[in-house]
């Protein structure tokens, strides 16, 4: 668990993140928002003391990270940022191997890590290990990013804008393999965006940040029912939070005893999508695969605050 106990980091006397307090439960994925300047970086980076609180605490697992020395503790933290960070001029696998050697992991050990790693990113390891990262795409070059971030198995990942740079099909394939990776591993992961529906996508919970404020920090579905504040409500927009608000849920979830015509649905799929099949093939009903059906009258319902 991360305790993130009256967070403030003053510049020139200004408060830039404010009185922050926010607790991370040990395997969730928290989302830090808001808009460009509002501190999420700062806040970001007093977690692995890439920036020193001016008051406040934060506590991992119970100790004070202020007790350890800040290299040794950015050691124990995944970290990946926009861009990726890569060192141009070390190969893939000497970048992903990176925080292992400090931590003087035996040679074969970092190799099958770095190979297990590429593996995971569906980077071919014999094609990839020995390239400089100016041989890279750019979206195989945030991949090595996020894995030189996985590589010394860390309890705790913190990423900033991690797929800032990816176009919208590589960024959304990039997303939904993080999110596979975190839960399977058990990550506990907090990520920064400027991108709301990255934050909704993605998000056990998400904290927005307004002024250097934490103005709400709650599950996606709350935040899109009941924003705190006119800044979140502007944060989110309106236009299309019923979809939104579709997406989180699967089938599965809501799928009721009956019979429906035409080709199912799978049971994974959203009920965002199950409105759009339903409006695209003219059905009331959709049969659910595995069992069920999925109807206009529940989708209308669970689109709209409960
Ligand atoms: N070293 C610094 N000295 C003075 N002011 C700073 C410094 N670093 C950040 N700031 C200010 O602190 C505020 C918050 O910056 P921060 O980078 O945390 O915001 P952000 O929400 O991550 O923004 P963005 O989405 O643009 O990255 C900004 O107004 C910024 O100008």
């Amino acid at each position: 668990m991360i305790e993130i106990r009256n967070l403030t980091r003053l510049y020139n006397g200004i408060a830039v993140v404010d009185d922050v307090s926010l607790t991370v439960k040990t395997g969730e994925l928290v989302v830090l928002v808001g808009t460009s300047g509002s501190g999420k970086t700062t806040l970001l980076r007093m977690i692995n003391r890439l920036i020193e609180p001016s008051s406040g605490q934060v506590l991992i697992e119970g100790a004070d990270t202020a007790t350890l020395p800040a290299h040794l503790l950015r050691r124990r933290i995944g970290y990946a940022i926009q861009g990726h960070g890569l060192f141009p001029h070390w190969t893939v696998a000497q970048n992903i191997a990176t925080v292992p050697r400090l931590l003087g992991w035996p040679r074969p050990q970092i190799d099958a890590r770095v190979d297990e790693l590429l593996a995971l990113f569906q980077l071919d390891p014999a094609q990839f290990r020995n390239r400089m990262p100016h041989r890279l795409s750019g979206g195989q070059a945030q991949r090595v990013g996020v894995a030189r971030a996985l590589a010394a198995k860390p309890d705790l990942l913190l990423m900033d804008e991690p797929f800032g740079a990816l176009d919208p099909l590589i960024r959304a394939k990039a997303q939904a393999d993080l999110r596979d990776i975190q839960r399977r591993l058990g990550t506990t992961l907090i990520l920064v965006t400027h991108d709301m529906t990255e934050a909704v996508d993605l998000g056990d919970r998400i904290a927005v940040m307004d002024g250097g404020q934490l103005v709400q920090y709650a599950p996606p579905a709350r935040i899109l029912t009941d924003p705190a504040t006119p800044f979140v409500r502007d944060l989110i927009g309106t236009g299309d939070r019923a979809l939104r608000l579709l997406s989180l849920t699967p089938v599965s979830d809501v799928a009721a005893p009956g019979r429906a015509e035409g080709p199912p649905i799978p049971a994974e799929a959203s009920l965002r999508d199950a409105l759009a099949e339903c409006l695209w093939s003219g059905r009331d009903a959709l049969p659910v695969a595995g069992g069920g059906v999925i109807t206009l009258d529940t989708l209308r319902a669970l689109a709209r605050p409960r």
